[in-house]
């Protein structure tokens, strides 16, 4: 089949039998319960298919586990699967800054399965644009004691882990801000680093919808290849992640 003849779909695996083996294999039996619980009350929301792919959550919470992150970021919460299950793979004075424009599925479906889990105490929510979020986590604080200046640099280079998975218009600008906010080491994970496969796909053919976000996920991919200051891995779960360590 031609490359312009390819259908989008999210699994790019040979299969949907052999995707659906992983998940019934290797994946649901050892989802914890909360989690499992969470995705089971995501289905029926007519937003599903954003939900955080479980095989891509298992290597994320193995991540958290390897850098032992404490303190997090979540770009893009929706109902909360990929924050829920870093609130229970960090420790309980871990702290995670999640950011989303719409807080909604996350207070109707992620929030009470969240508290039940006893975890909510280690989630900040902001309803926002990302960005300004961002930023602001990147302002210098100072205080103003007399004559002097104490310039505090609270954020920047503390951050252990982030997850990106919101609009991908915006991606390039988020890994910018993230390397200034992770620490050296510290890992953040992209979702969508395929677009559905229409990274590849002539433009033409390209359902309309996904043509922005086709644009702007192959400009990310050419900026994690060609930044020196990051180690990056491509890793074929859910519609494909890219795993991206601050070199220095
Ligand atoms: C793919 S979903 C996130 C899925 C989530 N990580 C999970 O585990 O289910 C994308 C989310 O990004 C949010 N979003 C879109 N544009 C955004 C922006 N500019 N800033 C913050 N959040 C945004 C949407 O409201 C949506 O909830
Ligand atoms: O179908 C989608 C759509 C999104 C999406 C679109 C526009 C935004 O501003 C944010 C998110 O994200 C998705 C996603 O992350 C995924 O894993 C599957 C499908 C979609």
């Amino acid at each position: 089949m031609g490359l312009n003849k390819k259908k989008v779909s999210k699994g790019l695996l040979q299969s949907d039998d052999l995707y659906q083996y992983i998940l019934e294999t290797s994946v649901y039996p050892r989802e914890p319960e909360p989690l499992k619980e969470l995705r089971e009350a995501t289905a029926s929301h007519p937003g599903a298919g954003m939900g955080t792919a479980p095989d891509a959550g298992q290597l994320m919470t193995m991540l958290l586990k390897l850098v032992d992150a404490k303190k997090t970021i979540e770009v893009g919460v929706f109902t909360g699967y990929s924050l829920l299950l870093t609130a229970l793979t960090i420790p309980e004075d871990g702290k995670i800054v999640a950011i989303d424009v719409d807080r909604e599925p996350y207070d109707q479906i992620g929030f009470p399965i969240i508290k039940k889990a006893g975890v909510e105490h280690k989630i900040d929510l902001i309803e926002s644009e990302a960005l300004p979020v961002l930023d602001k986590l990147l302002e210098q604080a100072s205080i103003a004691l007399f004559f002097f200046k104490l310039q505090l640099h609270e954020n920047e280079g503390s951050f252990d882990f982030a997850v990106v998975d919101a609009d991908k218009v915006n991606y390039c600008k988020y890994h910018e801000r993230l390397m200034k906010l992770l620490k050296v080491g510290g890992i953040a994970v992209y979702d969508n680093t395929l677009w559905g496969g229409t990274v590849v796909m002539p433009i033409e053919s390209t359902p309309e919808q996904m043509k922005l976000g086709r644009q702007s996920i192959m400009e990310l991919n050419k900026l994690l290849a060609a930044d020196t200051g990051d180690q990056i891995s491509h890793a074929a779960l859910g519609d494909w992640i890219t795993i991206c360590r601050r070199l220095y």
